[in-house]
């Protein structure tokens, strides 16, 4: 072979080397930890079966699909949420679809604004089941409203729900799981909880609490190298969470909610989460791109990054005017994964 041919050759190769790289970048939607995790970390199926899962917020989205996937794996789960009604129909369909039996679904309606109840609760959970092995943090609201249009009373309401409510839970389990020397405290936060976006102020200073608060957290627990902190930073995913976001006024609900569909899969954000817990990440971003990419400019380049964020920022508020979703439209995503 000549010099010349073998040369061609090698940039061939190279050249299709890279664009499968770059493929693989494109249609990445995990962090870098994550994906190496789901290639040849733990498996949910060897890690989670036989534990007690307790899960906020699981009566719709994400913490619903959570209980669906988990009963699966033969978790026994605590539902909890506001609304029993909605409880008592997941709680079904987890029976349904696995081989859980009724003594291992306990539903326990929950409201996270209402602190004095958290104890009891977390009692009613331990007299149940003896013990938690992991409690997921999901329950939360988000935000659609500019800062100069919104009402103080919003950002009350929703740093009581989302940052106070959380961590008062969590108050009430974790002296179970230090005394246990062992347990898992998964939050399901945000990208937004360490990136910014317009029309979600509240809710972007409330997943920013989360972080901050976890992330001193896990740092407290170092002499409880069995008790983990696990942070989830998702994307957009597809829920019920913008027809139930708050709006410039506590008792408006948002008017166009618009079509969720281009969002990332509900599905494949929970199989990427229990990855997660079973491998013991501490933060992982979980999304589609073209947030991905900003996470990471965000976190390298966090000056360049605003040349990115101001476009897809003034797209955001564009859609949100024009009545469909905030994050429809900055472009049309490849194939989606579903699970
Ligand atoms: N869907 C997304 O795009 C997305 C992205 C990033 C983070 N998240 C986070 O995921 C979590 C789940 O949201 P989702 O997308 O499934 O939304 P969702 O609206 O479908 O579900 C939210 C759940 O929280 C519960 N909840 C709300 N207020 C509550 C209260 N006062 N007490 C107890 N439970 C309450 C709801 O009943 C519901 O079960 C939230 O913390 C949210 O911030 C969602």
């Amino acid at each position: 072979m000549s010099w010349d041919l073998f040369l061609s050759l090698l940039l061939v190769c190279v050249l299709l080397y890279l664009g499968v790289q770059l493929v693989r970048f494109v249609r990445a939607d995990g962090d870098l930890t994550l994906l190496w995790a789901e290639w040849q970390g733990r498996r949910p199926e060897w890690e989670l079966s036989d534990m007690v899962v307790w899960v906020t917020g699981a009566s719709s989205g994400i913490g619903e699909e959570l209980a669906y996937q988990l009963s699966k794996l033969g978790t026994s789960l605590v539902l909890s949420s506001r609304r029993a009604n909605e409880l008592e129909r997941v709680k079904n369909k987890c029976l349904e679809i696995s081989n859980l039996k009724e003594k291992d679904i306990l539903v326990l309606p929950l409201d996270l604004t209402d602190r004095s109840s958290h104890q009891a609760a977390t009692k009613t959970v331990l007299q149940q089941f003896g013990h938690i092995d992991i409690l997921v943090n999901n329950g939360g609201r988000s935000q659609r409203s500019l800062f100069k249009d919104t009402s103080l009373d919003v950002y009350k309401e929703i740093m009581e729900l989302n940052f106070l409510g959380t961590i008062s839970l969590t108050k009430c389990v974790l002296p179970h799981m230090m005394e246990r020397k062992q347990g898992k405290i998964v939050t399901v936060s945000s990208i937004l909880g360490f990136i910014g976006a317009p029309l979600a102020g509240g809710y972007c200073a409330t997943k920013h609490a989360l972080q901050g608060f976890f992330n001193c957290l896990r740092a407290e627990l170092t002499t409880y190298p069995e008790i983990t902190v696990t942070n989830i930073c998702p994307g957009p995913v597809q829920s019920n969470i913008v027809h139930n976001a708050f709006t410039e006024d506590i008792s408006k609900k948002l008017e166009n909610v618009g079509s969720q569909e281009h969002k990332m899969a509900t599905s494949r954000c929970v199989r990427l989460m229990l990855i997660s817990i079973a491998n013991d990440l501490k933060e992982v971003w979980i999304s589609e791109q073209p947030f991905l990419t900003v996470c990471y400019i965000w976190q390298y380049a966090p000056t360049w990054a605003w040349w990115l964020t101001n476009k897809l920022a003034n797209r955001r508020i564009e859609n949100f005017k024009n009545g469909v979703d905030a994050d429809s439209s900055y472009f049309k995503p490849l194939k989606k994964k579903t699970n």
